[in-house]
């Protein structure tokens, strides 16, 4: 079997508000995208990793690649205008079958345990999405008056997204459509029923500047091997 991971790095990070893009600030010393690029690589099942950056950023991250001496193997392919788009060209670049798992570039902390599992899953079962319980209530604010949701019944879904490739290539023959936040929502608009696998707390999503200093406290105390 053949593995691949499509890590999708192609966006501004507005919510960020640095001039340098979230997926290339230090983390513990190297760039964010190093720590979730080498986290890939280190899984067993040795996937071909393919980076998904912003054609004006790639220039850059070659500079960065010279300067911290990186020399994880892995193809650069231009991103998109969302990050449904950001994935589709990743897709459109990976010839034959397999399984692929889709990593939001900026979830450095992802551990090579959890990237394997949702492999073998995926493998299985044709999908596998990994998410945490909510630890906050949680309340429809879009009806009056707000309404209580049981949040017994939710998890916040992360990143990998892993698909059997044919599964996700159909999938993305849907047209792009404002509600696709992620891989499985379009895999569920598409007609796949979605499988969940326990993530992780730690794998946050580099969002707000508090979520780096987060990360930088959790990647020193090793939390991920
Ligand atoms: N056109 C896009 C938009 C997003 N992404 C990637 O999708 C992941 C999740 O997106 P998000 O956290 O929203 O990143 P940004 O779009 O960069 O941030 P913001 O929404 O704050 O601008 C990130 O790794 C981001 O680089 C992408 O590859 N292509
Ligand atoms: C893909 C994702 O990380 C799953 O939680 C999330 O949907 C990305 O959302 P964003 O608004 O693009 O950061």
């Amino acid at each position: 079997m053949k593995y691949y991971a499509i890590l999708v790095a192609g966006g501004s990070g507005n919510r960020m508000n640095t001039t340098v893009a979230k997926q290339f600030l230090l983390l513990n010393g190297r760039p964010v995208l190093m720590h979730t690029i080498e986290a890939f690589h280190q899984c067993v099942l040795n996937p071909d990793i393919l980076l998904v950056l912003n054609i004006h950023q790639q220039g850059y991250w070659k500079e960065l690649c010279q300067k911290y001496n990186f020399e994880v193997p892995h193809r650069i392919i231009n991103g998109g205008a969302q990050r449904y788009h950001s994935v589709k060209n990743g897709l459109d670049a990976i010839e034959g079958n397999g399984v692929v798992a889709v990593h939001d570039a900026v979830r450095p902390l992802i551990s090579p345990a959890l990237i394997l599992e949702s492999f073998k899953v995926a493998e299985e079962k044709g999908n596998c999405i990994v998410g945490i319980t909510p630890t906050d209530s949680i309340r429809n604010i879009a009806v009056q008056p707000t309404v209580a949701i049981s949040r017994t019944d939710l998890i916040l879904v992360q990143t990998p997204q892993t698909f059997r490739i044919d599964v996700l290539r159909a999938a993305y023959q849907t047209p792009y459509r404002s509600e696709f936040t992620d891989d499985a929502s379009v895999a569920e608009y598409a007609g796949y029923e979605i499988n969940t696998i326990e993530g992780a707390r730690e794998n946050i999503k580099i969002t707000y500047p508090e979520d780096l200093e987060i990360a930088s406290i959790l990647i020193k105390k090793g939390v991920t091997e």
